[in-house]
C-alpha cells in the first residue's frame, strides 16, 4: 500500500482523487505530513509554494496538476528538482497528453499559411483563463512550429482588434455549467479546417492519470518530469 500525500483533498479534482484511490485498493490517501512517499498537489497558486516548499523540506517527490503558476513558480519547480522529483502537468489524462503529441506533429507539417487557433470550455467554477491545458496544446503548436508562444500569442481579442496577426497562435475561453474539460485545437487556411480536439467527461481520468503518476514518480531520482514521461510519450 503506498501512501499518497494529497494537498486539496477537499476540492473538486481531490474528491476525484480519494474516489480513484479508494477504487484501486492499492494507495491510500494520508495528510501530507502524516507519512507520505509521494505529494500530490490539486489546489491553487496563492498557496502553491508552500506546498512545494513542505516537499523540499521533507524531500518527497511531488505530482503538481495545479495551473496557472506564474513563471517565477515555474522557475522554483525547476530549482526544486535539483534536489526532488518533481513531475508538473497541466492535464493528467492519456488523451490530452496524445493530443499534444499530435498538436505538434501537425503545427510542424501544416505551413505557417495554416493559422491556429486553441478553443478551451470549462465549467463555470474555473479561475484561471486560458487553461494550463490549452496553453500546454499552444506550446506543443508552438515547438512544432519552431516559435515562441509568448511572442506569438493572440489572446482575449474584443472590440476593433483588428484582422488575426499572422504566424500568431489564438486563444479563446468558455465558462459554464459543469463542463469537466475541452479542448480543441483548430488549424485553419484558405478552403479547409484541421481540427484535433478533446473531451473529458468526467474528472476521474485526471484522477486515475494522477495517481498513476505519483506510483511512477515515488521512486524516480530528483528531476523534472511530465506525464509524457510516464505514457511513454517523450
Ligand atoms: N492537471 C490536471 O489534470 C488538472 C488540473 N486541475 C487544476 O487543479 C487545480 C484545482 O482544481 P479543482 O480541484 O477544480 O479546484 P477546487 O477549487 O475544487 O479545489 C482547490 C483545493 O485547494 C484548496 N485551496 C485553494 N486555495 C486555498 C487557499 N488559499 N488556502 C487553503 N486551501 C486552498 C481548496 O480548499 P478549500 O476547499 O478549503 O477552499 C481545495 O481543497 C486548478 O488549478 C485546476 O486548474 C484540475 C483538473 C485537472
Ligand atoms: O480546472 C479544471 O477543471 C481543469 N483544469 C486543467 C486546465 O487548466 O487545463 C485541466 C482540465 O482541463 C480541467
Amino acid at each position: 500500500m503506498t501512501a499518497i500525500g494529497l494537498f486539496g483533498a477537499g476540492g473538486r479534482m481531490g474528491q476525484a482523487i480519494r474516489a480513484e484511490a479508494n477504487a484501486r485498493g492499492d494507495v491510500t490517501i494520508v495528510a501530507p505530513d502524516a507519512g507520505a512517499v509521494v505529494l500530490i498537489d490539486f489546489t491553487s497558486p496563492t498557496i502553491f509554494d508552500a506546498q512545494l516548499a513542505q516537499a523540499l523540506r521533507a524531500s518527497l517527490p511531488i505530482v503538481v496538476g495545479t495551473t496557472g503558476l506564474s513563471s517565477e513558480q515555474q522557475t522554483a519547480i525547476d530549482e526544486a528538482t535539483a534536489e526532488i522529483a518533481v513531475l508538473e502537468s497541466a492535464n493528467m489524462s492519456l488523451g490530452v497528453n496524445l493530443v499534444a503529441h499530435l498538436v505538434r506533429e501537425a503545427a510542424a507539417r501544416l505551413g505557417p499559411n495554416w493559422d491556429i487557433e486553441i478553443a478551451e470550455m470549462h465549467h463555470r467554477h474555473k479561475v484561471d483563463a486560458p487553461s494550463g491545458t490549452a496553453l500546454m496544446l499552444g506550446r506543443a503548436a508552438a515547438d512544432g512550429r519552431k516559435i515562441d508562444l509568448d511572442a506569438n500569442s493572440e489572446r482575449g481579442r474584443d472590440g476593433n482588434a483588428g484582422p488575426r496577426e499572422a504566424g500568431a497562435i489564438g486563444f479563446a475561453s468558455l465558462r459554464g455549467g459543469s463542463v469537466a474539460g475541452e479542448h480543441q485545437v483548430i488549424f485553419a487556411t484558405e478552403g479547409e479546417r484541421v481540427e484535433i480536439g478533446h473531451r473529458a467527461e468526467s474528472r476521474a481520468i485526471f484522477a486515475k492519470g494522477a495517481v498513476a503518476a505519483a506510483l511512477w514518480l515515488k521512486d524516480r531520482p530528483a528531476g523534472r518530469y511530465t506525464m509524457a514521461d510516464v505514457l511513454g510519450l517523450s
